[in-house]
């Protein structure tokens, strides 16, 4: 698979001229009073104004998060995750210290325990205890909603069917999704097909899984947006700053899975659940639904640190895609899963927030370089850019107080300063599930896997 590195992507591109400049201004211009007339929400073009992505880089100084070897001190490394407790967030009083650890978290450490959530115990508990019944399914009710059927990459994966950094994942998995109809039709862009209902299992065969599964859902869905105005203020935003990047929430559809770890005995060659890896969005909030550790999260200067369960808590990480709007500032943490030991099976429960299908997340970051460079045209800029800096610059300052992050073996999600986020995320599909791929989306599979179907998938 053409798998890029970070650093692969970012050739130099070539310095633009006065007329390139200009060029660039009266697209945004043109757009803008576009905007005015179709009353769409004004964004600043940017693959769509005819100008090369690279070229726009230069031009505002994008600075994709680097990820070079460490140069600075590691003063503020971790090796623990820190624990936030939500009730802090009910009260005034210590609602502002909430916002300062999650700033902290996302800054320098790119997880977090999250401790009295709203997500009920109870809901929680009747899930968990639906896993194991779920798993011993008989094998043909398993294969009948297999991954396979769905253009929307939901369903079943057997075990082995994955396999990240050339080795096997030892793990079988569901994917759901809240509910959703699909909004594509003929003519719409191919990643308009990423979203669609579920397949579920028999109800006879599991009567009540799942409700259980559309309520957790529905409950963490609600959780994961809480959390995602409380990551705005962190940012140094408006509670409502982040809000652009999703559509109305009847418009999103936020993804999930069940996993299970099997056992490997001590013989086994391999120990990787999940190799190491990035995830793609803004938030993923992840239950660990039993005792058992194996989840480990890459602190700062590469080494592995665990995050063992911690009963009654959500784990919950930032993604590739906040990574990038936030320029670095909120971390993208790799991570990865050890298969357990012993003689039961690990599971957990990682629920992904996704943002909007459109959202093209190289024009955020462009809005808020370019602001600060021309401090003395206000009413111009006013006139061809919305007057609102993504992270303010004095909150970006402590990306450079955290020192530069070690190099990590997790490659994904790097398309994010030329693609829609849809797009991003079905190459992440498509590599991870050439087989669902070559099904459904036979022209992109064709462009990234040229050489034909892979042993594997790699997951992402
Ligand atoms: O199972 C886990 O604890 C984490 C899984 C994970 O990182 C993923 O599927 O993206
Ligand atoms: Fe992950």
């Amino acid at each position: 698979a053409p798998v890029h590195t970070d650093l692969e992507v970012r050739k130099e591109p070539p310095t633009p001229g006065c007329l390139d400049v200009a060029k660039y201004l009266c697209a945004v211009a043109v757009n803008k009073v576009s905007n005015l007339f179709t009353g769409k929400k004004g964004s600043a073009p940017g693959m769509g104004s005819g100008i090369s992505q690279p070229w726009l880089n230069t031009l505002f100084h994008i600075r994709p998060p680097s990820r070079t070897t460490n140069r600075k001190s590691m003063a503020s490394n971790f090796s623990s995750i820190p624990i936030l407790d939500w009730s802090l967030t009910l009260d005034p009083a210590t609602r502002q210290q909430f916002v300062s650890q999650l700033r902290h978290a996302a800054i320098n450490v790119g997880f977090l325990y999250l401790s009295n959530s709203t997500v009920s115990q109870g809901t929680v508990d009747t899930l968990i205890s639906y896993i194991p019944k779920l798993f011993v399914l008989p094998q043909d009710a398993k294969e009948k909603i297999r991954m396979a059927n769905s253009e929307h990459f939901l369903g079943y994966s057997r075990l082995g069917a994955e396999f990240t950094k050339g080795k096997t994942d030892i793990r079988e998995q569901f994917d759901f999704a809240t509910p959703h109809a699909s909004r594509w039709k003929p003519g719409d862009p191919d990643h308009y097909r990423l979203w669609g209902p579920s397949q579920w299992p028999d109800e006879d065969l599991i009567p009540g899984f799942k409700a259980a599964m559309e309520e957790y859902l529905l409950q963490v869905q609600e959780l994961s947006y809480a959390v995602a105005k409380l990551l705005s203020e962190a940012l140094g935003l408006p509670p409502d700053g982040l809000s652009k990047f999703y559509d109305s929430p009847e418009l999103m559809q936020h993804r999930s899975k069940i996993v299970k770890y099997p056992v490997v005995d001590t013989s086994s060659q391999s120990d990787q659940g999940v190799g190491p890896h990035y995830d793609a969005g803004f938030l993923t909030i992840l239950l660990q639904a039993s005792d058992h550790r194996g989840l480990q999260v890459q602190n700062l200067s590469g080494q592995w640190i665990d995050a063992p369960p911690i009963p009654g808590t959500f784990v919950i990480n930032f993604g590739k895609a906040i990574e990038f709007v936030a320029q670095g500032l909120a971390r993208a943490t790799s991570h990865r899963v050890v298969s357990p030991k012993g003689t039961t099976p690990r599971y957990s429960i990682p629920f992904f927030q996704n943002i909007s299908l459109d959202a093209r997340l190289a024009e955020s970051v462009i809005q808020c370089n370019l602001l600060p460079s021309f401090p003395s045209f206000p009413g111009v800029l006013n006139l061809v850019l919305p007057p609102t800096h993504l992270v303010p610059p004095e909150i970006l300052k402590l990306r450079e107080l955290r020192g530069d992050v070690a190099t990590t073996e997790s490659v994904n999600f790097s398309e994010f300063d030329r693609e829609p986020s849809g797009k991003v995320n079905l190459i992440g599909r498509i590599k991870s599930h050439p087989d669902v791929a070559q099904r459904h989306y036979p022209v992109l599979f064709a462009q990234i896997f040229p050489q034909g179907l892979p042993a594997q998938g790699s997951a992402y």
